[in-house]
């Protein structure tokens, strides 16, 4: 597989808490990759946690943390890269991220709630009506995730493993998609 891909990165992309975070670390793992969080290089970076930023430079602060961060992770091959949930959201993003082959993880609003109720990291949803809150995020964004080249449901259940394995047997298609479109 690894050999297949040729060293192009792998992008995970999809609402917060859907698991790109967790299965990306395993993807990497399994291909022989490196693995990048966008989330935990900004953090790293600016030496403030993801909330501190959004307190201290609002959320247009954070955007263009992360678009500085995906900039320069575009320039290195053989990774695994497990982004933000909004990372869909700047066009000039949409510039990185297609240097790879994108992965949608797409979980029902139920499920992802169930994982971030009790989550105090995201500052996002530290809002009256979190699932409210989530529900309206995927709305604006639902348009955005799917122009990923890959889409893999999660479903409650899944785990990690198995979620990787479905992902690593699905590349195959889109990278013969890609061959014979050359
Ligand atoms: N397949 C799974 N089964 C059970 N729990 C999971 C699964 N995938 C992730 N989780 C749990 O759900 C929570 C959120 O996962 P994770 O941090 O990987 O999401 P994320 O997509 O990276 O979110 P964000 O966009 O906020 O970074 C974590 O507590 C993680 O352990
Ligand atoms: O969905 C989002 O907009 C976010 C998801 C997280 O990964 C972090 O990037 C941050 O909490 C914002
Ligand atoms: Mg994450």
């Amino acid at each position: 597989m690894s050999s297949l891909l040729q060293g192009v990165n792998l992008y995970l992309i999809g609402m917060m808490g859907v698991g790109k975070t967790t299965v990306g670390r395993l993807l990497a793992k399994q291909l022989g990759y490196g693995f990048v969080d966008t989330d935990d290089v900004i953090a790293q970076a600016a030496g403030k946690s993801i909330n501190q930023i959004f307190g201290e430079e609002g959320e247009a602060g954070f955007r263009q943390l992360e678009s500085d961060v995906l900039s320069q992770v575009c320039a290195f091959t053989k990774l695994t890269i497990a982004t933000g949930g909004g990372i869909v959201l700047r066009r000039e993003n949409w510039g990185y991220l297609h240097h790879g082959l994108i992965v949608w993880l797409d979980a029902p609003v139920e499920l992802i709630y169930s994982r971030l109720a009790e989550d105090t990291t995201r500052p996002l949803l530290q809002d009256a009506n979190p699932q409210q809150k989530l529900r309206s995020l995927l709305e604006q964004r639902q348009g955005l995730y799917s122009q990923a080249d890959l889409k893999i449901t999660v479903q409650a259940g899944d785990t990690p493993e198995e979620i990787a394995t479905r992902i690593l047997e699905a590349i195959p298609s889109v990278l013969k998609t890609q061959v014979s479109h050359n």
